[in-house]
């Protein structure tokens, strides 16, 4: 019956709305009878904070069991659903709001999708994390912190929206088991070259990804301003943040199959710089720029407002009780120090703030 003369086309189109392959195109959504057993319920292993509040997972916990939805009853029709993909944690959703169809739609979200990031977080052996904190604190109260810092640096990148997953890079059992409870994966160490051959050794693990080396001393680090440096990072090969001080680095990018080529180490921003990555503005993201390596620091990042492992640390270690009030005023509530902590909890799929 193909091809129909041009006037019965034309007429056919004006009755039906549609060409004959567009027509082909359009799909009634199927309908089935449903038969399908109910689904199981899911278990998301939480910790209850002291004060009830929720709380990051910190590794094997209470379970919370959510209630499956009730199966519908025998007979009722249902749309039939393309097979479920499982992902591995919720994502928080999208800045530019849920997902549309259309070309045009459709680049956009790709584009989105592509500028999910992996990132590559080292760290030392917490027996050697942290030095320039041995003058301010005892070593286990070093280690403690050195591992706080890096749970809420990590708790705080998984939450952003731009991330899609974190390698940790490190040789410390203890810090692989409680950051792999977050949600990070554990990459060994094996060069044990220091912190360039290290960051090289966690790129090679996201190949065809675009990857952020983000240090792990970041405890005031705030998704939403992580995203923020992300997306602008996106616009160049590479590019990196310096530090609060303005001589180092916290965070060097490279976008898809470009190296990262990793120059840390001391003055690294001036190194960078050198290798032609781009610098990106320092403006608004104070937290991805605030790494924490002296007394001073700590007290500036309380400032900004230190993630929950950091302020629970802080509150109740007695040794280091009331040790680091910040040096800005009071807030707004009479409190220093880190009763001036952030309280947003920042957890997997957690909306970013
Ligand atoms: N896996 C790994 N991570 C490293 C190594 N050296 C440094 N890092 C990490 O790289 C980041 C910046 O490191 P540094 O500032 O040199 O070390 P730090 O422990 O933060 O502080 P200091 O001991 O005071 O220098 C931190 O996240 C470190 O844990 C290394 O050899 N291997
Ligand atoms: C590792 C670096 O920083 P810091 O030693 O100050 O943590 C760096 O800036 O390259």
């Amino acid at each position: 019956m193909w091809p129909i003369p041009r006037q019965s086309r034309l007429k056919k189109i004006r009755s039906t709305g549609f060409t004959r392959n567009a027509a082909n195109r359009y799909q009634k959504p199927i309908l089935r009878r449903d038969t399908r057993s109910p689904s199981p319920s899911c278990t998301v292993p939480t910790r209850p904070a002291a004060d009830g509040r929720p709380s990051v997972a910190v590794g094997p916990g209470p379970v919370q069991r959510i209630a499956a939805a009730p199966p519908p009853s025998p007979g009722t029709l249902v749309r039939v659903a393309p097979p479920y993909r499982t992902r591995v944690r919720p994502r928080a959703p999208h800045p530019r709001g849920p997902a549309r169809s259309g070309t045009r739609a459709r680049e956009e979200n790709d584009a989105v999708r592509d500028s999910e990031w992996g990132l590559v977080v080292p760290l030392k052996p917490l027996g050697a994390a942290k030095s320039r904190l041995a003058d301010a604190v005892a070593d286990a109260e070093r280690r403690t912190l050195a591992l706080a810092f890096a749970k809420d640096t990590v708790a705080a990148a998984l939450a952003a929206s731009a991330v899609r997953n974190v390698v940790v890079v490190t040789n410390d059992p203890t810090a692989a088991r409680h950051l792999a409870a977050l949600g990070a994966r554990i990459v060994p160490d094996l060069p044990d070259a220091g912190l360039n051959a290290a960051l090289e050794h966690g790129a090679a693990a996201l190949p065809g990804r675009a990857v952020a080396a983000l240090n792990a001393d970041l405890p005031a680090l705030r998704p939403a301003e992580l995203t923020r440096v992300l997306r602008a990072a996106w616009r160049h090969r590479r590019a990196f943040l310096p530090d609060a001080a303005g001589v180092g680095t916290t965070l060097l990018a490279a976008r898809p199959s470009v190296p990262l080529e990793p120059a840390f180490g001391g003055a690294s921003r001036r190194r960078h710089l050198a290798s032609g990555a781009v610098e990106l503005p320092s403006t608004g993201v104070p937290s991805v720029r605030r790494d924490v390596d002296t007394a001073a620091d700590l007290r500036a990042a309380l400032e900004l407002g230190v993630g929950p492992t950091t302020a629970a640390c802080l509150d109740e270690l007695p040794a280091l009780r009331g040790k680091f009030a910040p040096v800005g005023p009071e807030g707004p509530d009479g409190t220093r120090g880190a009763g001036r902590r952030r309280d947003a909890v920042r957890t997997s799929g957690a909306s970013e703030s």
